[in-house]
């Protein structure tokens, strides 16, 4: 079928344009004229193309088929708005592809409204997705506004273009203002400029007062202010996905007048789409997608004549069932051209020269295989669809370079200070309005202080032993003894040295106190002989001569239950001091030397630390970095991810925002985050729980902030690897127990085997903590090297965090 492109219609240019279509090729061949009527001014089309050296002008008769090669061809394409070819998008795995985009082409002219319409998960979306640069084709090009989306200087992302995506991707927290604020920053404008055209949507989009926060909107009122986002900065390429979804008909009419009236100019591009059918009428063009490809691209006016219609349904239903038959028998393919017959028909695209796609593979029209073409008019003055003038490509090129900079000079910079600002303050304000995120953030890590001083560490009280004094002979715990130096019931002198912490429980039998043991009354058996007192001084005064009933008498038996190994230590520790200074206490009432009551071993003060180290000395510089470090997972993890599930995240790729910018405006938030929990930490675990503190402050302040920067940078890897903030959950909790126990944060790592002790010094933790206990305990600097190494491991996971994080992000999109 052929169309009647450029016909003689009465326009100015009647007779004049020189309507090249070879959609024809399919059935006519590649070079075979097109009998419209034409007339091709082939000096000024070689001139045209004289810019590129492989650019022949191919004509395929005299009369008018004028097509350039692939060089040409891009040039063209940089003129359209959008200009998709051979597009191909699969998820899924190879094994179990789901093909979405399958060689789909489209050509949106600039200056249009082009509406894309199709079944729900046709692929609509998807192909906005690759559009804006969120996803990336699995093979295919696509041209938009002159630039590949996604490389320097394209623009897009950027703010050339304004972006509605389907969800409603807005932050709930904040208000209409703060929104507007937000994206105004990002694209660069100033706050007054932002102030004005909020003034305007708020009118425009009939939405309620600025200061209304985003997540106690309607379900409407939330799609129009994320409709107004993407209105804000006024963009050459609006990108609409559903606008008009629960928006009453008269604002959905007017909204259409507002898109028909941006694009009256020819400078501003709406790409729409819409499950109003109907409503599309407005558009210039229609692409009808089906499958992941388009059945038609044409005019509405046109579609309905062509396939007499009174409906775009009906044209919708009639391409459908035409793509079912073709698909059961390819051989019989219907003929047509392929030159977009809106952009022709539409009024000011007709008045512009015209370049015809390539290739549309459209499948209703059948469009193949056909080459760009250049359209002239009688003067000679080649012109693309778009209007725009033949402008010389390297020029346009150039153009393109640096035009999402505004200011050249953003182009050299790594970011922008309107976006570190609506970043910033994004972050800054998502925590001050959030009561649990706040609480998390300070409330949290004083309480894991609070409970770990007054939990760990501290000597267990109130332990139960059962007793059993055969020199005493009864168990109501009358134990009298004569405190001077008299040999009297030893047994209850010894006694009266074990500390308070040991309940006395009497029995009157060996086997009665070890069933008590047995069965969990007591913590271990003691037990006297009933001559205890006179083994024990024969036992001194004998000294070498003593016979061994003497030292069998004179023993104080013991049997512990070591299934507690801290309890078991611990009464053990006691009893043999208890012992120590009964004997010394004696030896001195009776004028004798004390020290002949001690072992011959002397402990002198202890060069670092005390004779009497406490566990939560030791165990707290492990804890005060896991404090920080895995607070800090949790909070930068899950936030990114919900951005990211929210579509939040994704907006801000659209609007121009770079990973890298995300990345940096959480460090800055999460930086003064950390002062204040490391304010917290210290201030408890120093200052109100007496944990030993030898060291500079400033060291301490310095590794804890940087353990916390380093457990922020592991959230980033945790949100840039999983999809899903449940994963996250699971990556984190799960990465907890493992850093933990291999830190050395709670056992020396000493007691390893070999090869998990390098496994743990390889680990973020095991050299901070090293580090930090060492300027803790040992009083130690900077200069010393446990403590240099542990800032530097904690540097050197922060870069390799931060590098994963990116490398990820990066090959991720799409
Ligand atoms: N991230 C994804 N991973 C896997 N499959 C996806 C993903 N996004 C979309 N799909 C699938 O791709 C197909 C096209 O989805 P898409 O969202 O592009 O359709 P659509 O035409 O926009 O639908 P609707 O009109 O309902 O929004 C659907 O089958 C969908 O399930």
């Amino acid at each position: 079928m052929m169309a009647p492109v450029g016909g003689n219609t009465g326009d100015p240019r009647e007779g004049a344009i020189a309507v090249i279509s070879t959609g024809a090729v399919a059935a006519v061949g590649p070079q075979q004229p097109v009998s419209v009527p034409v007339e091709v001014d082939k000096r000024r089309i070689n001139r045209m193309f004289s810019w590129t050296a492989d650019s022949p002008v191919v004509t395929g008769s005299e009369t008018s088929v004028a097509t350039i090669d692939d060089g040409g061809t891009m040039w063209a394409r940089q003129q359209h708005a959008v200009s998709v070819r051979h597009a191909f998008k699969q998820y899924g795995t190879k094994k179990k592809p789901n093909q979405v985009l399958s060689n789909l082409n489209m050509t949106v002219a600039k200056g249009t409204i082009y509406g894309l319409l199709g079944a729900s998960g046709c692929g609509k979306t998807t192909l906005l997705s690759c559009i804006v640069g969120r996803k990336r084709l699995n093979s295919g090009e696509i041209w938009v506004l002159g630039g590949k989306p996604g490389t320097k200087g394209s623009g897009v992302p950027g703010k050339r273009v304004g972006y509605m995506p389907q969800e409603i991707a807005l932050y709930g927290e904040f208000s209409i203002r703060e929104t507007m604020m937000y994206f105004g920053w990002i694209f660069g404008m100033q706050t007054s400029e932002i102030k004005e055209r909020l003034q305007f949507l708020l009118n425009f989009l009939d939405l309620p007062s600025e200061s209304r926060l985003v997540k106690n909107l309607s379900g409407g009122q939330q799609r129009r202010v994320s409709f107004a986002v993407a209105l804000m900065h006024d963009p050459e390429l609006l990108i609409l996905d559903e606008p008009t979804v629960g928006v009453d008909p008269l604002l959905r009419q007017s909204i259409w007048n507002h898109l028909v009236h941006i694009t009256k100019a020819g400078q501003k591009t709406v790409i729409i789409t819409t499950h109003y059918i109907e409503e599309a009428r407005q558009a210039h063009t229609i692409g009808l997608m089906r499958s992941g490809r388009l059945l038609a691209e044409e005019s509405p006016a046109c579609l309905l004549s062509m396939y007499r219609c009174s409906s775009l349904e009906d044209v919708f239903l009639k391409l459908s069932r035409k793509q079912g038959q073709q698909n059961a028998a390819p051989a019989e393919l219907n003929i047509s051209n392929n030159i977009s017959l809106s952009a022709l028909a539409f009024g000011k695209a007709k008045d512009n020269p015209v370049y015809v796609s390539q290739e549309s593979g459209v499948v209703g029209l059948n469009f193949h295989q056909s080459k760009e073409v250049l359209i002239t008019d009688s003067n000679g003055s080649a012109y693309g669809i778009n209007g725009i003038n033949g402008a010389a490509p390297g020029a346009i090129s150039q153009a393109v370079e640096c035009d999402d900079c505004g200011e050249c000079s953003d182009c050299f910079n790594l970011t922008t200070k309107g976006k570190m600002r609506a970043l910033l303050t994004k972050n800054f304000l998502k925590v001050w309005r959030n009561v649990g995120i706040m609480l998390f953030i300070f409330a949290l890590p004083v309480m894991q202080v609070i409970l770990f001083c007054l939990a760990i560490g501290r000597d267990p009280t109130n332990l139960r032993m059962a007793i059993v004094n055969q020199e005493m002979n009864t168990t109501n715990g009358d134990c009298i003894f004569d405190a001077g130096c008299s040999f009297t019931n030893l047994s209850c002198r010894y006694m009266s040295h074990l500390n308070t912490t040991i309940v006395k429980n009497y029995y009157p039998d060996l086997d009665s106190a070890l069933g008590a043991v047995r069965d969990g009354h007591a913590w271990g058996a003691l037990y006297f002989t009933d001559n205890f007192t006179d083994a024990l001084v024969a036992r001194i005064a004998l000294g070498r001569d003593a016979d061994d009933e003497t030292l069998d008498q004179s023993e104080i038996r013991v049997w512990l239950d070591m299934s507690n190994q801290q309890i078991g230590i611990m009464l053990n520790r006691d009893l043999q001091v208890a012992y120590r200074e009964f004997a010394q206490e004696l030896l001195r009432v009776c004028d004798n030397n004390p020290k002949l009551g001690d072992v011959p071993i002397q402990f002198k003060d202890p060069i670092y630390g005390t004779n009497d180290p406490s566990f939560t000395d030791f165990v707290a510089p492990g804890v005060i970095l896991t404090i920080v470090f895995f607070l800090a997972v949790a909070l930068t993890s899950s936030a990114l991810i919900i951005e990211r599930t929210e579509g939040l995240l994704d907006r801000s790729w659209v609007a121009g925002v770079t990973p890298f910018e995300v990345l940096f405006s959480h460090v800055v938030t999460q930086f003064i985050v950390m002062c204040g929990q490391t304010a917290l930490v210290l201030i408890f675990m120093i200052a109100v729980f007496g944990v030993t503190n030898n060291g500079e402050i400033v060291w301490i302040v310095m590794l804890t902030i940087l353990q916390g920067l380093c457990g922020m940078c592991f959230g980033f890897v945790i949100s840039a690897i999983c999809e899903l903030e449940r994963n996250a959950i699971q990556l984190a909790l799960g990465s907890f127990y493992p850093t933990l126990l291999l830190s050395g944060v709670i056992w020396p790592i000493e007691g390893m085997p070999l090869v998990l002790r390098y496994v743990s010094l390889c680990l973020p933790l095991t050299l901070a903590t090293s580090s930090l206990r060492s300027i803790l305990t040992r009083g130690w600097s900077i200069l010393d090297e446990d403590v240099y190494l542990g800032f530097a491991s904690t540097i050197a996971w922060i870069v390799i965090f931060l590098v994963i994080t990116l490398v990820v992000l990066k090959f991720k999109r799409g």
